[in-house]
């Protein structure tokens, strides 16, 4: 099948390069030229384990290509994918401009069917709205289907998440679409749920809500154990062994970041009181991650003191998570501007990127970072913090702090080397 991806991002770009390798015939296309270019060049802009490697193989074996003539390929593909963004507003609303624009271009090229899919995250409601638009453009319902068909990856592990998802979502309003949707996926051997359109938009956004309930659950759990002097660790994996809970998304730590959880739960609230429905539950979740950050303040404050001169700290991770290179609501980040606003010198590291954040020393490596610091603060558990050299980083720090933001570093290890380790709920 010939399938155009609109939007060469974190969606677009895994969903081309696995369409392409199962077989289909993939036009990945974006507005944005100067990325096409580079895609062209085997440049690919985003870091994602595994993803340049297919997008390599597919190119050359001449079922993937690039382009930034979006119309075009619209025009000449019976299927195409939606895969451009959808961020926060102001108000928390899920900004519908980028949407837009792909359906008034849309709108100028259908000429003959098309299966539409809306990969995109997009609040619910929308696929009826499409409709409308379009209706309005001069096209009418019978040369198009519009499916939803909401995206679960996660950035670290698109390739992985996506060869071998836990399901996969297809809201239509004919078991026709329904069908030749799912058969795109042939052969990804998973769960399917056919359902309706605004069914499937509301998963996507009840799914992402569900999981930061579970993060601000556990981090609210964190203050408990730190109360009563208990490791939330042991907590959570006693938690986490009744089937009905599970281990996953029970890790405490600095909150939820990312260019997701927080826009896609600000949405879900807003879309529902535009239905006059109070959304009190992840008022509190919201609540509770911006304030973990406050929690390890005060942390690190009472250990290192009242006074902040000449104050170093070594903060280690500055994107949202391990394995990315997405800075988009990063917690690490935020933290950063906490520290140097209370006055800390912040000496950073992170293996992919160094963002410009004012007052922060970008270093070249992780030990230099730590150099003469008085505490360092691990803020993503990317495995080389793991596995540094321990032995080493205590002879470069000055003090021996050390605040561990993600529970990712082994307690008793940290304390036989020597290090004065603290962390929420780690007593
Ligand atoms: N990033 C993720 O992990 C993830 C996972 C699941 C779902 N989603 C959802 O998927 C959507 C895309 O997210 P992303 O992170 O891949 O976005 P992104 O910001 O990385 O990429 C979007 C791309 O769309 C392009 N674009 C914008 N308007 C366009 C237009 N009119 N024509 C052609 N190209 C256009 C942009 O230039 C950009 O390259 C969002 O709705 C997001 O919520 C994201
Ligand atoms: O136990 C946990 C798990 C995650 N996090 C944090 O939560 C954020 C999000 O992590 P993750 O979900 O792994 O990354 P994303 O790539 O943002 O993926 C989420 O958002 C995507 C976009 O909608 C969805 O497709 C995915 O299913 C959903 O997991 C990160 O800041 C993590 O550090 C925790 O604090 N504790």
């Amino acid at each position: 099948m010939n399938i155009c991806i609109v939007g060469a991002g974190y969606v677009g770009l895994t969903t081309a390069a696995v369409f392409a390798d199962i077989g289909h015939t993939v036009y990945c296309t974006d507005r944005d030229s100067a990325k096409i270019d580079k895609l062209k060049q085997g440049i690919v802009p985003i870091y994602e384990p595994g993803l340049t490697e297919m997008i390599d193989k597919n190119q050359a074996e001449g079922r993937l290509f690039f382009a930034a003539n979006v119309r075009r390929h619209m025009r000449n593909c019976p299927v195409i994918v939606i895969a451009v963004g959808t961020p926060s507003a102001k108000n928390g609303s899920a900004d519908m401009k980028y949407i837009l624009n792909v359906i008034k271009d849309l709108s100028l090229v259908i000429r003959s069917p098309k299966t539409i899919i809306m990969k995109s995250t997009v609040p619910p409601g929308t696929a009826d709205w499409v409709d409308e638009l379009l209706l309005e453009y001069g096209v009418s319902s019978d040369i198009y289907e519009l499916v939803s068909n909401p995206e679960f990856l996660r950035e670290g592990s698109a390739i992985e998440d996506t060869i071998h998802p836990d399901r996969i979502i297809i809201g239509a309003n004919k078991e026709g679409a329904a069908m030749r949707v799912k058969e795109l996926y042939h052969p990804i051997d998973t769960r399917f749920l056919l359902t309706h359109r605004v069914e499937a938009e509301l998963i996507k956004y009840a799914s992402n809500a569900f999981l930061a309930t579970k993060i601000s659950f556990i981090n609210e759990i964190s203050r408990v154990c730190d109360a009563f002097k208990a490791d939330i660790t042991e907590v959570a994996k006693g938690i986490g062994m009744d089937n009905r809970i599970g281990p996953k998304f029970l890790q405490a730590g600095l909150g939820y970041g990312g260019s997701c959880f927080p826009k896609d739960v600000n949405a879900l609230s807003y879309a529902a009181s535009t239905k006059q429905v109070k959304m009190d539950l992840l008022q509190a979740v919201k609540k509770i991650n911006r304030s973990q950050l406050n929690i390890y303040l005060n942390k690190l404050n009472h250990k290192l003191g009242e006074s902040r001169d000449n104050v170093r700290i070594a903060v280690w991770g500055a994107t949202f998570k391990e394995n990315t290179d997405d800075t988009r609501y990063s917690q690490a980040i935020a933290f950063m501007k906490i520290l140097t606003k209370q006055g800390y010198q912040v000496y950073a590291y992170d293996p992919l990127v160094s963002p410009p954040i004012p007052s922060v020393i970008w270093c070249s490596d992780k030990y230099e970072a730590v150099k003469e610091a008085d505490a360092l603060v691990i803020a993503t558990v990317w495995p080389e913090f793991i596995e540094a050299d321990w032995g080493r980083v205590k002879q470069l720090m000055k003090r021996n702090i050390i605040l561990d933001g993600r529970n990712g570093l082994d307690k008793k290890m940290m304390k036989a080397y020597g290090f004065e380790f603290t962390g929420v709920g780690r007593p």
